[in-house]
């Protein structure tokens, strides 16, 4: 997608540790408007595929599903929460992952009342690295029985191994910008297309 990348030339940094800071528009500051061309960019990608919910997880991925939802018949989001809550109560489908930006690992759970059997799935994130957060969607989704249609990322870093892994899979993977190559210390980042 043209308007991400020339969004991430413009106003992305690249970190030492492989990281590409876009909090400027991304996950920290929302672009509620690229996000909004994002979702119609999925909704092209994945037409003709029946999506009853989108399921997403904590923190960033949540806008950017939001906004994607309104492009999927207004389905419903549902977002896995990255720790216990009173307000969580009931059954659940838990697992953990390990995150990348805070570098530990956290359950990830949903409510059995919001993900059943037979749901047809579209996953969302801002970010694919190592994979691990879609692991775990996909764990929480092959123990409730739902059925994954896609998944839809904004910013893959196809330098890391999660994109592959999870094609080899054999899930269809829509990255709406994937990093081929990035240098911490020229800055320069490139694009695979
Ligand atoms: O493919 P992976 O290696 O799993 O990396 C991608 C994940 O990392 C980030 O989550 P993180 O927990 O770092 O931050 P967040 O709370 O801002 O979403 C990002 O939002 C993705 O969920
Ligand atoms: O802001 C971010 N930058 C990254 O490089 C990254 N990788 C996973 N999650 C990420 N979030």
């Amino acid at each position: 997608m043209q308007e991400l990348e020339d969004r991430i030339a413009k106003d992305g940094t690249v970190k030492p540790g492989n990281v590409l800071k876009v909090d400027a528009f991304l996950n920290h500051q929302c672009d509620v408007a690229l996000f909004d061309h994002m979702g119609a960019a999925w909704a092209k990608h994945f037409a003709g595929k029946r999506v009853d919910k989108i399921l997403t997880i904590e923190a960033s991925g949540i806008g950017i599903a939001c906004l994607a939802a309104r492009h999927f018949g207004n389905v419903p989001v549902v977002f896995a929460k990255k720790a216990q809550s009173i307000n969580l109560d009931g059954e659940q489908y838990s697992t953990t992952v390990y995150s990348f930006t805070k570098q530990k690992e956290f359950p990830v759970i949903v409510s059995k009342k919001y993900l059943n059997a037979g749901d047809h799935v579209l996953l969302i994130d801002d970010f694919l690295a190592n994979g691990k957060a879609m692991q775990g969607l996909i764990s929480l989704c092959k123990d409730a029985g739902a059925v994954i249609e896609g998944i839809g990322i904004a910013v893959e870093k196809g330098f890391q191994d999660g994109g592959k892994l999870l094609r080899d899979e054999g899930y269809d993977v829509d990255s709406l910008a994937i990093v081929e190559a990035m240098d911490a210390q020229t800055g320069e980042i490139t694009f695979r297309h």
